[in-house]
């Protein structure tokens, strides 16, 4: 078995400021394989046509590579129909769509976590506002966990929605999105999970996960971007009404009425982003040859690693549990008198990409007390010579931040 799997990725293969590049911000964007890129050059090269509207063989073969990829995405969560997976442009555009569509109304609760990603916030304010429902956040812990008691009071009978992240972009939390699910569900409400940063890093079991709505991205796993998932049970869907309307996604239109399309193509107004779907498909693809084993241990072993060697440097705060972050790869870390982008800065000119920011998350900024911070997020690319490089750097960049250029 493999156990580098860097080759295949192309960009990994530059200099940067005179240093090989070490991408450490998966987080944000992942890096696609070649294999991703030649099927979509393949797909554009052989089949590429206008899917569900031709009868000419291209256009069949079109319609059954997009369709077969629905089929791929719904055994790839566990879903238990290929018509509960909707395709987006990404996690965003899937929340949108729910804060829009749900049936919330006036007085009711959102419940949401203080962990969330802007994406999982302003949609929900936007309905809270215009609906005049009630916007609530379930608080963290100390040790960067959900705080569940909290979400025991918090999650009610007015409430409506619990929309959480599985997986905080920031803290690499892992949130207990079962339990919640059945605090949403003893409510009568219904749960909302915000996959970007689960669905590359583990196993999704939408069932096992009692969840009723998941959305994701497929540039944050290997595919293309401008390409995501909305996956909702097929009941729950197929009484959401749609929010982009236009060909395709209709059944019958008359001068004043038109009825749509059943679930999920009710949702995909328009000419979808083919070409990102057979990406996704070709991502999921590489995702199960390489296997969850192997990317979990690649994660553990980096991050335990770089934790092992980030705890030596005086000065330096990590924000997030271990044993959370060694399943998701991601560490955010600030260097004690240093500015977060003055240390990206300073480690993008030794080759280092991490980010560094508030990373959409203002409100947890707020809560754990910081302006921003650094996030190195791993990946199945990143090796055990890249954490030794990252962390190098990092003491470099303490070193002349602290008594200027040796
Ligand atoms: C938990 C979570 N939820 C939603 C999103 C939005 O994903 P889109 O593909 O942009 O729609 C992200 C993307 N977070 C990137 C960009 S801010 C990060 O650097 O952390 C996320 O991490």
């Amino acid at each position: 078995m493999r156990d580098n799997f860097a080759t295949d990725f192309p960009l990994l293969k530059q200099m940067v400021n005179h240093e090989h590049l070490v991408y450490l911000d998966s987080a944000a964007t992942s890096q696609m394989p070649e294999q991703v890129m030649a099927a979509i050059t393949d797909f554009k090269k052989t089949d590429n046509a206008n899917v569900h509207r031709g009868v000419y063989t291209l256009a069949q073969r079109a319609t059954e590579r997009y369709e077969g990829v629905r089929e791929q995405v719904a055994a790839w969560i566990g879903a238990s129909d290929a018509r509960e997976i909707v395709f987006t442009k990404g996690t965003t555009e899937g929340l949108n769509w729910l804060a829009r569509s749900l049936k919330i109304h006036q007085g009711d609760k959102i419940v949401l976590t203080m962990m969330e990603h802007h994406s999982n916030i302003v949609p929900w304010q936007q309905v809270a506002h215009r609906l005049g429902a009630e916007l609530v956040y379930i608080e963290m812990t100390p040790d960067f966990q959900l705080d569940m008691a909290d979400a025991q009071r918090k999650i009610d009978g007015r409430t409506a929605v619990v929309a959480t992240t599985l997986v905080s972009n920031v803290l690499g939390t892992v949130t207990p999105v079962r339990e919640l699910a059945h605090l949403a569900h003893r409510n009568g409400a219904v749960i909302v999970g915000d996959g970007a940063q689960a669905v590359p890093h583990m196993p999704i079991d939408v069932k096992q996960l009692e969840l009723d709505y998941l959305t994701f991205s497929g540039h944050k796993m290997l595919g293309p971007n401008g390409i995501g998932v909305l996956w909702g049970k097929k009941a729950l869907l197929d009484d959401l009404d749609p929010v982009e309307f236009g060909g395709e996604m209709i059944s019958e239109v008359g001068l004043n009425e038109t009825t749509f399309k059943p679930t999920p193509w009710k949702f995909e107004a328009g000419t979808q982003n083919i070409t990102g779907v057979i990406g996704l498909g070709a991502a999921i693809d590489y995702l199960q040859m390489v296997g969850w084993k192997q990317i979990q241990q690649n994660n553990q072993q980096l991050v335990q690693q770089a934790l092992t060697a980030l705890a030596k440097i005086p000065g330096l705060e990590i924000y997030g549990k271990p044993t959370d972050m060694v399943q998701t790869g991601i560490i955010s870390f600030n260097l004690a008198g240093i500015h977060p982008h003055d240390v990206a800065t300073a480690l993008d000119m030794q080759g280092i990409a991490v980010r560094a920011g508030h990373h959409c998350a203002q409100p947890l900024m707020k809560a754990l007390g910081v302006p921003a911070t650094c996030r190195a997020s791993f990946y199945l690319y990143n090796t055990t010579t890249d954490v030794t490089r990252f962390v190098d750097a990092l003491v470099a960049t303490k070193e002349f931040f602290t008594n200027g250029i040796s």
